[in-house]
């Protein structure tokens, strides 16, 4: 029988977005308590939780709330689409609205959910200055002096974007962390390697900085289809076809809008000695 005595510590939620997988912790109403520690301890997959993300929600000011994104690896990133998409479903559930808005690092974002049930983000106006991205020197984004022509853009965190031929081809276990650890990436960068299917249509497999090959990629979907669209390869409303699942992304005046499904898979309780290890 369970020993439910030990089992008293921090709550979270475990939730996905096309097979990106969260941690959430609710913060809201006391202090933020996540560690570099704890987001190692909690994302590993064997000893821990495991997450390609946590996403933990704080009190805000100035919208409905704030938002943190921690790596697996114990790292802070700027910008998360995915676990955006998540929590703002979580927030809007528990408000019973369907519009909501949120401040990340990023500035302040919202989100709405569709009548299709799709939880939609604007994430913001790419970034495309090399200082903003960020790269160690000043060389042209759209054409990175790196073999295979690769893009970076910038969504709140760094992207670097291949175009091939066939992205099923491609070593992503090999090539993913070698780009990661470039030298013209300062902050390191998530990688993705996209085949064109249809001039709206992209086949899309990523590397994610800190987090390793994940299912799908939220703001990678969004810097692709930015980068596809600026190369003149799609229109700026497209499919991105990841291993989990598709992601929309569209490229509005306003900003870039990506949109997916979400999903809620389970509630737990850390154990004293899982904080503690942290
Ligand atoms: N899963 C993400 C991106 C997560 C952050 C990334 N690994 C980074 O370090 O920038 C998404 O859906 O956007």
């Amino acid at each position: 029988m369970m020993d439910m005595g030990t089992l008293t510590g921090l709550g979270f939620l475990k939730m996905h977005g096309a097979g990106n997988d969260f941690v959430v912790i609710d913060s809201r109403g006391r202090g933020a308590v996540t560690t570099p520690a704890l987001a190692r301890a909690l994302g590993d997959r064997n000893r821990g939780v495991g997450f390609d993300q946590l996403a933990e929600i704080r009190d805000s000011g100035e919208a409905d709330f704030e938002l943190d994104f921690w790596n697996s690896d114990g790292s802070r990133a700027g910008a998360c689409g995915n676990a955006t998409r998540c929590v703002c479903d979580l927030v809007m559930r528990g408000l019973g609205r369907d519009a909501v808005s949120l401040v990340t690092a990023r500035g302040r974002l919202h989100a709405v959910r569709g009548a299709d049930g799709l939880v939609s983000v604007n994430m913001g106006a790419p970034q495309r200055l090399w200082s903003e991205i960020p790269l160690a020197e000043a060389v042209d984004p759209a054409h990175l002096p790196l073999a295979g022509d690769p893009a970076a853009v910038g969504m709140g965190n760094p992207h670097c974007i291949f175009f091939v031929p066939d992205a099923e081809a491609v070593d992503l276990a090999a090539r993913g962390p070698e780009i990661e650890h470039h030298p013209l990436f300062p902050q390191r960068t998530n990688v993705e390697f996209a085949s064109l299917v249809a001039p709206d249509r992209l086949r899309l497999r990523v590397w994610e900085r800190g987090a390793g090959i994940t299912l799908a990629c939220g703001s990678g979907a969004c810097a692709t289809a930015v980068a596809a669209a600026e190369r003149g390869l799609t229109g700026r409303r497209v499919t991105l076809e990841m291993d989990g699942g598709r992601l929309e992304v569209d490229w509005r005046k306003d900003g870039v809008w990506l949109s997916g499904p979400v999903a809620t898979v389970f509630e737990g309780r850390l154990s004293p000695a899982m904080m503690a290890q942290a």
